[in-house]
């Protein structure tokens, strides 16, 4: 069975691939990249920095799935697949669409089974729409797509979620992107292992206190999570604080797990010129911290600012008044 990258020589690969994608304004450093059992992973995990782990045989028994494969064994389910006219997936919330009416959104998504989204894909001509499947992984899969998923090294990454008490698994996302996708910049408010099984990926991250320079949108808008900022183009004037952005880079290959720290922004770009992307992520609900020291982790800062919006949106009970009232808050007193 043709597998796809698991072959190649991925640690070549990843070095020569910076220059092959996008250069932005803001100035990055490598995130490291280490044998999973090396001494240093425990620490940088702990401390909830991200890392590139290699050789965990994570998903190895997923080495072989290709869009072929995919076709012939993932059976006749309806999977979640967002198309747009340009690369970029920014994310919504379909819950949070009520309050925005007039929102123009870039992409949508639509429920189809794989062979449709095969389809897609395989007519594709410049121009057309491209697609990214995004869907998680449920007992509606093929019988042989379950024997590839029980067999995922779920020893190692169980023993790391009790190592460092995290919550529940709660989900795997199975995510086959057309090549050159993008997911904008965000953070989600759930640890995270990143499954690289086909195709390359560009990560950029960014610390949590980088809050300040990404801007990202009211909790209430359907892009809740997500910055308001084109990292293509930036509003300097709306956005001047993202001048003063630094983040970390680096590519995940095949076999290669990210460990993506809850709360850290990411934007993540399927290389482009090197075909389609597949991966799975593991999602864990982070661990209740024991006791609260100060001062307080910006992760933790993050939380709380979410809780003050959703307070004064829930109390105000009209979302259209809260930027006022935030505004007439902080404005000449807390400036
Ligand atoms: C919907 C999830 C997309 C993924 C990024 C990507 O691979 O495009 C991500 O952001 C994450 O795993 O947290
Ligand atoms: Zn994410």
């Amino acid at each position: 069975m043709a597998t796809n990258g698991w072959k190649e020589n991925v640690e070549e690969t990843v070095r020569n691939i910076p220059r092959e994608v996008k250069q932005y304004s803001f100035q990055t450093e490598p995130i490291p990249r280490l044998k999973y059992n090396d001494p240093e992973v425990e620490a940088l995990i702990r401390n909830e920095r991200p890392v590139i782990l290699t050789d965990t045989d994570l998903v190895k028994s997923a080495q072989h799935w290709n869009l072929d494969y995919l076709y012939s064994n993932i059976g006749s389910g309806k999977h979640t697949v967002y198309s747009s006219f340009k690369n970029k997936f920014l994310y919504y919330d379909d819950k949070k669409l009520p309050n925005f009416p007039n929102l123009v959104l870039q992409t949508n998504h639509e429920e189809m089974t794989f062979q449709e989204f095969t389809e897609k894909v395989r007519n594709h001509k410049t121009g057309d729409k491209i697609y990214y499947l995004q869907q998680a992984l449920n007992d509606s899969v093929g019988k042989s797509i379950v024997v590839d998923f029980v067999k995922f090294n779920w020893s190692w990454i169980t023993e790391q979620q009790k190592k460092y008490k995290w919550g529940a698994l709660t989900s795997n996302l199975l995510l086959v992107g057309m090549d050159g996708v993008i997911t904008p910049a965000h953070y989600d408010e759930q640890q995270n292992f990143f499954a690289q099984i086909g195709g390359y990926k560009r990560f950029l991250l960014f610390d949590p206190s980088m809050f300040e320079c990404l801007y990202p949108f009211p909790v209430y808008h359907p892009h809740d999570r997500q910055s308001q900022v084109d990292f293509d183009s930036p509003d300097l004037r709306r956005f001047p604080k993202f001048q003063d952005l630094r983040g970390y880079e680096a590519i995940v290959g095949p076999g290669d797990v990210l460990y993506l720290p809850i709360y850290w922004w990411h934007q993540v770009e399927s290389v482009p010129n090197r075909g389609m992307t597949f991966s799975v992520n593991f999602w864990y609900k982070s661990g209740s911290d024991e006791k609260i020291s100060y001062p307080l982790k910006p992760q933790q800062k993050v939380a709380m600012m979410r809780n003050i919006e959703k307070m004064v949106t829930s109390a105000i009970n009209n979302h259209e008044e809260v930027p006022h009232l935030m505004r007439t808050m902080v404005l000449g007193r807390y400036t």
